[in-house]
């Protein structure tokens, strides 16, 4: 038995044979010629069996699989006998090449056609990238790279997932997540809560367990023990009994009826669809360059309308809160942002760009007002990466220009935080971006594993800052010019919500509650966790909870404090 400690990044505690993810086919040699007692047609020959193989590979995966990755795992195998592909290996072959390299190059061509045609023949790019490296694998008796196949559920060990390789992870088959790199607010930890996979990240040593061994791992403590006792498989059982989530109702609330509306976190209409299907009482983040990634052009008037418009139809008559561009830093977007900036994470990035590009926000602000205009939603604008209370009544001003009369800013830089009153009396709310307010308070890049535990949103000095917030934002209501009349300033009052991961966290949204949060944003797969554990709690106790954690020294201390009077947790396995 041996114990590997990381973070612990979605909870849930499930015991199984561990499957590694293979590491990268290696390119080719770029002179290998093929030897000289074969034939050109007995390596196109053993070329098409590679290709035919990793085809009724792929295709018999696609049958067990479900979902999203079933349709993926279709199109890639088609993708590996595309005859384009094998005709331009072909070629290569004819001139002495050997098939691996032949393949290699031959998928190097096609990609970049594909490329240069844009749109859905661009997005196939990929396919062909992945096919080419499981042909070469093939060939060279490799293992196939990406998610291992299985006939048997698994827990995946990983160095770090990479985007491409989420879309073919089949959560019936993987049952947990563990890797050796990535914090909490890496890929694999915002792809495992969205699919409420159990999962741990920054574990040492984690990538090393040899294929087959049995794991037990626990997505709350961030524990992982390779060949479990008895404590663990009890603990693993008791969790496979575990009475199931209760479906969130629609209605946040504590269990005296204090309200706090549990709101999504998307990127996307279709993300937005979903959302209203789990019951989310609004949107309290759509990340507009979600919509944009991988663009290299300002989108079009037209292109941003059909975009925003798609989310706002998904929620008639509720709230939706739309974040202008956040370029910058992990989410680059050629037309705003300098590729070559020392640090991006503190660079021109979100609200900034704004002096660099000037132009492309009041335009964005224009298609928000359309779009806004075409539905029912009630549109609330947010600009990222906001700083001063100058910068604050900047964006309000555009916001006016554009016939735009919600707007508010993102608190995710501490010195916005500090100085949330003279902030908040500039616009009509703030939202808390506890991502980057926790990566700028603690001074840790959020993307590196190694500093996991300084971009832990439990921190004390991040909650301190949140409350601080809270605080600032009551003043700045208390400001309200008391001419407006009580009605028209109660409407007024500056609200404060949640939209980064820490929402997320079952007991760190009581905490946000007790600390006098308003709205709690989320990914859809959250909202019964949260919604179930918020209501087990009054408003008195929440805030007990806020005071509790606010006074506690150290992230480990606030969180262990929390969760020990929250037995709800335990009895739904969170
Ligand atoms: C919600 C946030 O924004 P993003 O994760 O997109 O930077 C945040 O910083 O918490
Ligand atoms: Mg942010």
């Amino acid at each position: 038995m041996r114990t590997i400690k990381g973070i612990g990044v979605s909870a849930g505690r499930v015991l199984g044979p561990s499957r590694r993810m293979p590491p990268p086919v290696p390119e080719p040699d770029a002179d290998a010629k093929f030897s000289a007692d074969s034939t050109v047609d007995g390596e196109k020959a053993r070329l098409k069996d590679a290709a035919e193989t990793v085809r009724a590979d792929l295709k018999h995966r696609a049958e067990t699989a479900s979902g999203d990755a079933r349709a993926v795992l279709d199109a890639t195998a088609m993708m590996a006998t595309d005859p384009m592909l094998l005709k331009a290996a072909g070629k290569h072959i004819n001139a002495g090449m050997a098939p691996d390299r032949a393949i290699w190059e031959a998928g190097m061509e096609v990609a970049a056609m594909l490329q240069s045609l844009g749109g859905y023949m661009a997005e196939r790019t990929q396919d062909v990238l992945d096919v080419r490296a499981r042909i070469v694998a093939e060939l060279n008796g490799l293992p196939a790279p990406g998610i291992p196949a299985s006939d048997v559920p698994f827990i995946l060990t990983a160095v770090e997932l990479a985007p491409a390789d989420t879309a073919t992870l089949d959560p019936a088959k993987v049952i947990g997540l563990v890797t050796s790199e990535g914090g909490p607010q890496s890929h694999t930890a915002i792809l495992a809560r969205s699919l409420g996979l159990p999962a741990v990240v920054g574990a040492p040593g984690a990538n090393d367990v040899g294929d087959g061994a049995e794991l037990y791992l626990d997505g709350a403590s961030g524990t992982v023990v390779v060949e479990p006792g008895v404590a663990e498989r009890e603990a693993a059982q008791k969790y496979a009994s575990r009475s199931a989530l209760p479906v969130f109702n629609g209605t946040g609330s504590t269990s005296d009826g204090h309200r706090v509306p549990l709101l999504a976190n998307v990127g996307s209409g279709k993300d937005a669809r979903a959302a209203a299907e789990a019951g989310a009482e609004g949107i309290g983040l759509l990340r507009t360059e979600f919509c944009f990634l991988g663009r290299d052009s300002e989108p079009s008037l037209e292109e941003q309308v059909a975009a925003y418009g798609a989310v706002f139809e998904a929620f008639p008559g509720r709230k939706v809160v739309i974040r202008t561009l956040d370029a910058g830093a992990d989410k680059p977007l050629p037309f705003l942002t300098d590729a070559s900036e020392p640090n991006p994470a503190l660079g021109v990035r979100g609200f900034r760009t704004d002096r660099t590009s000037p132009g492309v926000l009041a335009r964005q602000l224009e298609a928000i007002a359309v779009a806004s205009g075409a539905h029912e939603a009630d549109v609330w604008v947010m600009a990222p990466m906001v700083s001063t209370a100058e910068e604050a009544a900047d964006f309000a001003v555009l916001c006016t220009a554009a016939g735009l009369g919600m707007p508010g800013v993102m608190i995710e830089v501490p010195a916005a935080a500090i100085m949330a009153e003279a902030v908040l009396s500039r616009v009509r709310f703030a939202s808390l971006g506890t991502n980057d307010l926790t990566q700028y308070t603690m001074a840790a890049d959020r993307q590196l594993g190694s500093l996991a535990t300084l971009n832990d949103p439990w921190q004390p000095a991040v909650l301190q800052l949140i409350s601080a917030t809270v605080a600032g934002a009551a003043r700045a209501t208390a400001a309200l010019p008391a001419e407006t009349g009580s009605a028209t300033a109660a409407a007024q009052s500056k609200t404060v919500g949640v939209c980064g991961e820490a929402a997320a966290d079952p007991a760190l949204a009581v905490v946000l509650t007790g600390i006098g949060v308003n709205t709690l944003s989320m990914t859809p797969r959250a909202l019964s966790s949260v919604g179930a554990v918020l209501a087990s709690v009054s408003l008195e106790q929440a805030q007990e909870l806020a005071a509790r954690a606010l006074a506690a020294h150290t992230a480990a201390e606030a969180r262990t404090i929390v969760r020990s009077r929250l037995p709800i947790l335990e009895q739904l396995g969170l």
